[in-house]
């Protein structure tokens, strides 16, 4: 680390570049820390008296954070001293895990941090536990917990059987405080006597079970709290955790002082698609008042195919494709192509938007004030990736209300006035649900055409992208393949580099099958895993409802290629666990001879002249296995009704625009 401006280095930055001034933690400074709100694009809060002002750190990693608050400085100021060699260590980690010389500290961004993949966030996480565990003993980590499970898995005032659960409940309350501005720091600390009764019990030696090679190869390493690297034995001062959400990543580190009571904690938060707005742009008098008329009287002729949905009063009619919602039985459109007035809105909008493709339209009526429609996201798999949602408003004034579905007191508001134009982004609506509220007033009719670029949903559809073993699955009817009851597509990528995320975009199942070429070629197997991991997590996030399943690599008949397979499959299966527990894999032991360590001769083309390729028995077998895995059930049902919502009433279809 560069000496020049002091013992402690050059980019010290705002935690530790202060003065030092002894002072003891202020409530109410604690609290606004404690609910700090994820924010973009604020500027940084002013530094604090004394800040040795350094342009080059106000864009490191640290500085970040405490950008989160000013509070938040002085909260560490007060603790300094004792702060400094943690935050060295911290820095030296950081450094370490995103590949920086240690004196180009101011150069880590929240970037750079934002894009490592989630495994690397969360090796990250657990290095700053363990060098935490150097100076003072860690009290436990606490990895990959989904902020969905925990809500789930919460339950009001039941005695503290799981510790582990108990935790991830507190940790949801944690949370919740942080993103309300007036919480107290004392609810938190009451919500941390219950964490640290927790960890009190966690500080017994965990059981372990190691899987054996073959297995580690093969099968998950199912249980995922209880792996030692997650829960070392600790004793001490530092309680760390962290948090995955799909969107927020974010690491705590607690320091609680000799009873427990917590000394300062140091939120790591890092927000993925943080640049993702609620609209990409509004534009008023975008159709011009003949063709707002001339839309007009088109209504009024269809006036009574309008559906209505006798909850929110509003009303619908559909042209173009057919658009099915999540559950509802589709709005029948009136004509497969657009009426005159609707294809020159749509001539419109292309003409100013070159790239886009539209094929259907979805006239929503509000006849009167209190006509609205309910919070929702336009997030079908069935709307095409990376497409548009294009908005044009005729008739009265509404306010159409965005809320950030991670951090829901992120609200705005578009005005959209008559013959206005607005545009969300298809990937805004995992991000951002949106509503019309019913008006103060009667101004009078509005109707909303929005269109989008829809392809034909099938709530059970199925992708398979794969290498060449993967080459003789066949769907659709006839020989050898999954049969009509299984529809999809097979797609080869030789390579993880030749698979491509967006062709997942509207299917329920996606089986991700590669990497054994990748490992052929490549002197690192864990730099391979987790690239698929890469590819794994845009998947996710361009496919959010889908189920995604990645293969390990199956066994061969060569030993020195499963050695490799083992280190690929273990960063996998390690990531599977900890990070994302969305990601199904599939369970390949079967494949194994009776040594539990080559392809079994059975499963080989050409009876084992083929090391590595599946004969006809091993592709019968792999289509069994992800036939088996679309059919499994979820929560006691079919994946595929669970998807198209047969049992589970969907916001939505039933109360937005189904009749
Ligand atoms: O009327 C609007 O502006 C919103 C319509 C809408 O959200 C929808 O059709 O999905
Ligand atoms: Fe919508």
């Amino acid at each position: 680390m560069n000496d020049k401006n002091g013992p402690k280095g050059p980019h010290n930055g705002a935690l530790v570049s202060h003065d030092i001034v002894e002072k003891e933690p202020d409530k109410d400074l604690t609290s606004n820390l404690c609910s700090t709100k994820i924010s973009h694009g604020k500027p940084p809060p002013a530094p604090p008296p004394n800040h040795q002002n350094d342009e080059t750190d106000t864009n490191s990693f640290i500085s970040f954070n405490s950008h989160l608050s000013t509070q938040f400085d002085n909260i560490l100021l007060a603790h300094a001293t004792n702060l400094r060699s943690e935050i060295d260590n911290i820095k030296m980690n950081l450094c370490n895990h995103l590949k920086v010389e240690d004196n180009e500290f101011a150069k880590i961004t929240p970037l750079n941090i934002k894009n490592c993949n989630l495994l690397n966030k969360l090796t990250l996480g657990t290095s700053l536990l363990s060098l935490l565990d150097s100076s003072e003993k860690v009290c436990a980590t606490i990895s990959g917990c989904r902020m969905s499970d925990t809500m789930q898995q919460r339950k009001q005032s039941t005695p503290i059987k799981d510790p582990l659960k108990a935790i991830q409940a507190s940790l949801r309350d944690v949370k919740a405080s942080m993103v309300k501005d007036n919480q107290r720091f004392d609810s938190i600390n009451n919500q941390l006597d219950e964490l640290k009764a927790s960890i009190k019990q966690l500080c017994k030696p965990a059981v372990v079970a190691h899987a054996s090679t073959p297995d580690i190869m093969l099968q998950p390493p199912i249980p995922r709290f209880n792996d030692a690297q997650h829960l070392p034995l600790a004793t001490s001062s530092f309680v760390a955790f962290t948090i995955f959400t799909p969107l927020i990543h974010q690491f705590f580190i607690f320091k609680l002082d000799d009873k427990w009571s917590t000394v300062f904690w140091l939120g790591f938060i890092i927000q993925d698609e943080s640049n993702v707005e609620h609209i990409l742009a509004y534009e008023s008098n975008f159709v011009d008042q003949s063709l707002s008329e001339e839309l007009l009287t088109l209504f009024q002729e269809k006036s009574d195919d309008f559906t209505r949905n006798s909850e929110n009063g509003h009303r619908v009619i559909s042209f173009g494709h057919e658009y099915e919602y999540n559950g509802a039985r589709a709005v029948k459109p009136l004509s497969a192509d657009f009426p005159e007035a609707i294809k020159k809105v749509v001539d419109l909008i292309k003409s100013q938007h070159q790239d886009s493709v539209i094929n259907q339209c979805l006239v929503n009526m509000y006849p009167d004030n209190t006509s609205h429609l309910p919070e929702h996201s336009d997030n079908e798999p069935s709307i095409v990736h990376g497409s548009n949602i294009f908005t044009v408003s005729i008739g009265a004034t509404r306010d159409v209300n965005f809320r950030r579905s991670v951090t829901p007191e992120d609200e705005r508001v578009v005005t959209a006035e008559g013959n206005s134009l607005y545009i969300m982004s298809r990937s805004s609506q995992n991000t951002w649900k949106h509503r019309i509220n019913p008006a103060a007033e009667n101004s009078g009719v509005r109707y909303s055409l929005t269109f989008r670029y829809v392809t034909k949903h099938n709530g059970n559809a199925t992708i398979v992208i794969g290498d060449s073993n993967t080459r003789f699955l066949k769907f659709g009817s006839g020989k050898g393949t999954f049969g009509d009851k299984l529809p999809g597509k097979r797609v080869l990528a030789f390579t993880i580099d030749q698979i491509k995320p967006e062709e997942c975009s509207g299917y329920q199942n996606v089986f991700i099958h590669c990497g054994v070429n990748d490992i052929r070629n490549s002197g690192n197997p864990d730099a391979c895993a987790n690239r698929l991991i890469g590819k794994l997590e845009k998947i996710c996030r361009l496919c959010p409802t889908s189920r995604v399943n990645v293969s390990p690599i199956l066994p061969t008949r060569l030993q020195h290629l499963n050695q490799k397979a083992i280190v690929f499959n273990k960063t996998l299966f390690n990531y599977i666990n900890t990070c994302n527990s969305k990601i199904g894999s599939l369970d390949f032991s079967g494949f194994l001879d009776e040594n539990r360590s080559l392809l079994d001769k059975r499963f080989c083309r050409y009876q084992n002249e083929d090391p590595i390729h599946l004969g006809s028995t091993g592709i019968f077998t792999l289509a069994s296995i992800i036939r088996a895995k679309v059919n499994s059930p979820v929560d006691g049902r079919l994946y595929c009704d669970v998807v198209t919502q047969k049992f589970v009433p969907n916001l939505r279809s039933q109360s937005a625009h189904s009749s």
